[in-house]
C-alpha cells in the first residue's frame, strides 16, 4: 500500500517527501504594474519534510524572496498571490484571515532576513521585542517570557543574556544582531523557519559562526527550514535538498549531493561553474553570460534559452515541463 503511494507520487512527477510540513502547490505571485500583471513566481510546486533543510537558490531576481514572502503573506502592497495553495500541516494558509495568519507567523512559521535592522525596532530594547512575541504566542506571563528569552539568548551565544535584553539593536554588531534574530525566531519553537539570505550581510568569519550555530540549533530542535541563498557554499553546508529557481520557475530540484555531483540543468551547471571550490584542481570560474530576464518577460520557449550554451531552435519553441528524471530529481530541460 505504502509502496503504491510512493510509486504513484513519483509517477505523478512529485518529489518524494515523507511527512511534509509545507506543501506549495502551483503558487503564482504577481505585481500590478500600470495596466499589466507581472508574474514573478510562476506556478511553483515543492514540499518541505519534517526536519528537512531545503535550499532555494538562484540569481538575484529569480523570485526566491517573493516565494518566501508569499508563504508568510508578507508581500509588498502591490503584490498578490494570484493562484495556487500553500499548505502548512495540511491547512491552506491562503484561506486564513489576517488574525489567523498572524497567529501562524512567529508561532508555527518564523522568518529571518538578510538585514536584522529591517526586522528589529531600533527604539525598543532586545528584551522588549523578544518578550512581546513570546507573551503573545506562548501565552505566558512576563517573568516566564524573560526566562525563555534569556535561555534562547544564552543558546545563541550571549553569556550575559539579562544584560543583552536591556540593550538596543544599535549597540550590537551585525553578527550579534543576526544571533538575536535567530533567538527570536527560535524562542516560540516554530515548526518551520524561513531564512532569507541570513548570513549574506556578514563578513565570512562571522558568517561561518552563524551557520555553525544554526546547524547546531536545527539539529537540537528538529525544525524544518527553507533556506534562501544565492551562495552555493552555504547550500553545501546547510541543505538536504535543493530547489533551483530561474525567472520565477523551478528548473531543477534534487538532493544536495546530486545537485553538486550530477547537475542536469545548464543553469545549475552554470551556477556551479561560477562558484569557487576549496577541493580539487584550481579551475577557472566561468560566469553565466547575460542576466535574468526582467520580470514579466514572456518568451514562448525555455526561459534560460538565451543564456544557455546548448540551446537549439527547439528550446525556443515551447516551455519545457519539469520532468522527473529519477526519484527525487526533476529538471526542466528537454536536453537533460
Ligand atoms: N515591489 C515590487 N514591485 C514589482 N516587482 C517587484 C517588487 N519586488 C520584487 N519585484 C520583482 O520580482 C522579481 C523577483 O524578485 P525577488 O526579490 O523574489 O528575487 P530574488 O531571487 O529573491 O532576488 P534577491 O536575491 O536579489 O533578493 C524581480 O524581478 C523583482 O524585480
Amino acid at each position: 500500500m505504502i509502496l503504491c503511494y510512493f510509486v504513484a507520487r513519483i509517477w505523478a512527477g512529485v518529489n518524494v517527501v515523507i511527512d511534509p510540513v509545507l506543501q506549495v502547490k502551483t503558487l503564482k505571485t504577481s505585481f500590478q504594474d500600470k495596466n499589466r500583471q507581472i508574474t514573478v513566481v510562476d506556478g511553483i510546486d515543492f514540499e518541505i519534510g519534517r526536519n528537512e533543510v531545503v535550499a532555494l537558490v538562484g540569481e538575484s531576481g529569480c523570485g526566491k524572496s517573493m516565494t518566501s514572502l508569499s508563504i508568510m503573506q508578507l508581500l509588498p502592497r502591490s503584490g498578490t498571490i494570484s493562484g495556487g495553495e500553500i499548505r502548512f500541516r495540511g491547512q491552506n494558509l491562503l484561506k486564513l484571515n489576517r488574525r489567523e495568519m498572524s497567529r501562524v507567523r512567529g508561532r508555527q512559521i518564523s522568518m529571518i532576513f538578510q538585514e536584522p535592522m529591517t526586522s528589529l525596532n531600533p527604539v525598543l530594547t532586545i528584551g522588549l521585542q523578544m518578550t512581546e512575541a513570546i507573551v503573545r504566542h506562548l501565552n505566558v506571563k512576563k517573568p516566564e517570557a524573560n526566562a525563555i528569552a534569556d535561555e534562547w539568548l544564552r543558546r545563541v551565544g550571549f553569556p550575559e543574556p539579562t544584560r543583552t535584553r536591556k540593550q538596543f539593536p544599535h549597540q550590537l554588531s551585525g553578527g550579534m544582531r543576526q544571533r538575536v534574530m535567530l533567538a527570536m525566531a527560535m524562542a516560540c519553537q516554530p515548526e518551520l523557519l524561513i531564512a532569507d539570505e541570513p548570513t549574506t550581510a556578514l563578513d565570512v568569519t562571522i558568517q561561518a559562526q552563524v551557520l555553525d550555530l544554526m546547524r547546531q540549533l536545527l539539529k537540537e530542535t528538529g525544525m524544518s527550514v527553507l533556506f534562501i541563498t544565492h551562495d552555493l557554499g552555504v547550500v553545501a553546508e546547510m541543505a538536504d535538498r535543493v530547489i533551483v529557481m530561474y525567472a520565477g520557475q523551478i528548473v531543477e530540484t534534487a538532493d544536495v549531493r546530486s545537485i553538486f555531483t550530477s547537475p542536469l540543468h545548464p543553469y545549475t551547471k552554470g551556477l556551479l561553474q561560477s562558484t569557487p571550490r576549496m577541493q580539487g584542481s584550481i579551475e577557472k570560474l566561468v560566469p553565466i553570460p547575460g542576466s535574468v530576464p526582467p520580470a514579466g518577460t514572456v518568451l514562448p520557449g525555455c526561459r534560460f534559452a538565451d543564456r544557455c550554451p546548448i540551446a537549439t531552435a527547439e528550446c525556443r519553441e515551447r516551455l519545457p515541463e519539469l520532468r522527473v528524471i529519477r526519484p527525487g530529481h526533476s529538471v526542466r530541460c528537454i536536453k537533460a
